[in-house]
Parts: structure tokens; C-alpha cells; sequence
């Protein structure tokens, strides 16, 4: 095998509740994690220089926010794999970015998901899906999830993934914002925001009416169900988010959220011709960096040639 290209959805979550912070610095969640079809591609290919080396280029938009060096979580999980696999490997890697970066969407973790894929493939370890997802979550909370893809509850940090049937497919519309928004700040100011309304965080539990929801495919039930704990720490750290939130609303969405640690919002849509018009209004708006549609559930991570 010379090289290997893996396709790598973005997700969204649909319910991110927020429990305690625990003594090693992560929340329990309950992160009902939706995997959208806004895709990055890594192509790992046997490396130019000596065998043992790992490198990273990154291409598109968003490419010079991306770091290349030992921080890529592509080349972290590359190395991880390496180091579980008990040899020194090298490869080359490719990254196209279509993914927002810091924007709420898991690009990062897509991209780490991608390089676990391609590179057991290159280097022909043939690991389980189960041995990838372990190592995927060290690297982070969300790798797992970038995977298996589909919709599916993550409980613990959100690397312990039960998948859940859906009913159907939902379209969705998503507002980009400028710049990213730091995901352990979010947190942070979660913990903040709670503390100075002397709130203990409750143990977090999966909404009923939005597994229902979920099941039946009924997206305006679905629309109403969406729930983000942290939304409030990313508005009072980005407040331009509720005008472009009041916008897709105003819109017609069938529900208005950001994404995770955001800033990218999310807006449900009941189809795809739904989802167009909401995105031109949305663009029409002014209240975004650019607005992009996509459908979900989608498969995780995947060869693609
Ligand atoms: C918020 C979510 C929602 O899916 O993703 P994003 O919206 O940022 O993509 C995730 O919980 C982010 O997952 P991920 O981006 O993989 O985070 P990690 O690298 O594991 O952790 C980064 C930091 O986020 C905080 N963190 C993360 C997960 C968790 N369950 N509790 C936390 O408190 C911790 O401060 C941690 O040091
Ligand atoms: N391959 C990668 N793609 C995007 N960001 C990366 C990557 N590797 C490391 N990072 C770093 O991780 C941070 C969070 O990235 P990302 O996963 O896109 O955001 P989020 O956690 O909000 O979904 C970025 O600010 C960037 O510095």
C-alpha cells in the first residue's frame, strides 16, 4: 500500500449535558453526539524522507490556523498508533480541511480519527474499529465518536459510545463564524457561569423526548428537544452568537443551537429545500463568516481510496 485517503465527517451535538467536574479536569457528559456530511480528507502515504518520519501539510481555507507540527492531532494519533503497534513508522500526511477549526464541529478529533484509519491500513496493522477507538481517546474526548460516525449517546468524557437508530435523515444548516472559540475555556467559564449563580451541576441524563425524537425522525420534535449546556458559557464569551442564533430562528429554523464549544451554530431545517432557504436568509443576515448545509447521519471515518 502506497498511500491511503480516509473521509471524516464533522458532527454536531444534539444534547450536551454537562455534569460534575471531575478530579482529572473532564466533565461527565452526556453527549448525544450526530455526524454531518461537511467532511475533511487525510491521505497517509509512505513517507518521502526516511521511513521513520511523520509528516503534516494542511490545505484549505482555514489551512494556516492548523498546526503541522507535533500538535496535529492527525500526527499524535499517528504516533499513538505507531506506539501501540510496538514500531517506529513514519508516514506522510495530507490534510484537506473543509472542517471549521476551534468551531464546536470536532475538526481536529475528525482529523485524528482519519490518520488511526489510514494508518493502520498503510502500515497494514489491521486493528478493530474497538483497539482504534482506544487509543482515539487519549488523544481526545470526541475521537471515538469520530469513528463509529451515525448519532450516538458518549457518556464518561464522551468516549464511552452506545449508538443510537434514527428514524430518518435531518438537514441541517450551519453558521461559520470568524475566529474559533477555545474549548477548555468554554468549559471553564461553564464552571464559572454555574459557581456565581451557586449552581451544583446535576449528574447528566439523556432527554427522553429527544430520543424520541431521534427515533421517529421527527425533526420539529427534534428541533425543540436540542439542548447545549454550554451554550451559555460560548454566548457570554462570544455575545454576537444570539443575534446569529435569533437569525436563523427568525429564519424558520426548526431549532437554533451552538454547536458544542461553538462558535459555529447549528440550525435544524424539516428538508433539504428547508435547509436552503434558511441559509440564504442566514447569508442574507449579515450574522456569519458563511453559512454551509449537510444531512446527517453520516457514516465515521472511512477509506476512500
Ligand atoms: C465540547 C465538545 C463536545 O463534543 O467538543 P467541541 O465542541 O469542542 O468540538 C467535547 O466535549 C470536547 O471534546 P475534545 O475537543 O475532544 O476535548 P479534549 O481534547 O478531550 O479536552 C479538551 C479540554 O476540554 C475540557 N473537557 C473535555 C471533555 C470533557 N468531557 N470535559 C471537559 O472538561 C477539559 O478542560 C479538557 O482538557
Ligand atoms: N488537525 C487539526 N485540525 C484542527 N485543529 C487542530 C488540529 N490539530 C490540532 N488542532 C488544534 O486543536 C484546536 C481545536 O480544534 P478543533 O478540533 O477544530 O476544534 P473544536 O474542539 O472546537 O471542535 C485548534 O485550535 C488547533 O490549534
Amino acid at each position: 500500500m502506497i498511500e491511503v485517503t480516509v473521509r471524516v465527517p464533522a458532527k454536531v451535538n444534539l444534547q450536551l449535558a454537562v455534569g460534575p467536574l471531575r478530579d482529572d479536569g473532564f466533565h461527565d457528559l452526556v453527549n448525544v453526539f450526530h455526524a454531518v456530511s461537511l467532511f475533511d480528507e487525510l491521505t497517509a502515504s509512505e513517507p518521502a524522507a526516511s521511513a521513520e518520519t511523520l509528516t503534516v501539510r494542511v490545505e484549505g481555507e482555514s489551512a494556516g490556523s492548523v498546526p503541522t507540527g507535533e500538535d496535529n492531532l492527525a500526527s499524535k494519533a499517528a504516533r499513538a498508533l505507531a506506539a501501540r503497534a510496538g514500531a517506529s513508522r513514519g508516514a506522510d500526511l495530507l490534510i484537506r480541511k473543509a472542517i471549521p477549526v476551534a468551531g464546536g464541529m470536532a475538526g481536529g478529533s475528525a482529523d485524528a480519527a482519519a490518520a488511526l484509519v489510514a494508518c493502520n491500513e498503510l502500515w497494514g496493522l489491521g486493528l478493530p474499529l474497538e483497539n482504534l477507538m482506544e487509543i482515539g481517546a487519549d488523544i481526545g474526548s470526541d475521537v471515538p465518536f469520530a469513528l463509529l460516525g451515525g448519532t450516538a449517546v458518549g457518556r464518561g468524557k464522551g468516549e464511552l459510545l452506545t449508538p443510537v437508530e434514527t428514524g430518518g435523515t435531518f438537514h441541517w444548516v450551519f453558521a461559520l463564524a470568524d475566529g474559533g472559540l477555545s474549548t477548555p475555556k468554554v468549559y471553564g467559564e461553564c464552571d464559572r457561569l454555574r459557581e456565581a449563580a451557586g449552581e451544583e451541576a446535576a449528574w447528566p441524563i439523556a432527554s427522553e423526548p429527544l430520543m424520541a425524537a431521534l427515533h421517529e425522525g421527527d425533526a420539529k420534535a427534534l428541533g425543540l428537544a436540542l439542548v447545549n449546556d454550554l451554550q451559555p458559557a460560548a454566548l457570554a464569551l462570544r455575545p454576537s452568537l444570539g443575534r446569529t442564533l435569533d437569525a436563523g430562528r427568525d429564519a424558520g429554523a426548526l431549532g437554533a443551537i451552538v454547536s458544542g464549544s461553538g462558535p459555529t451554530c447549528a440550525f435544524l431545517a424539516g428538508s433539504g429545500t428547508h435547509a436552503a432557504e434558511v441559509a440564504l436568509a442566514l447569508t442574507g443576515a449579515g450574522v456569519c463568516r458563511s453559512v454551509v448545509t449537510a444531512s446527517g447521519p453520516v457514516p465515521g471515518a472511512v477509506v476512500a481510496g
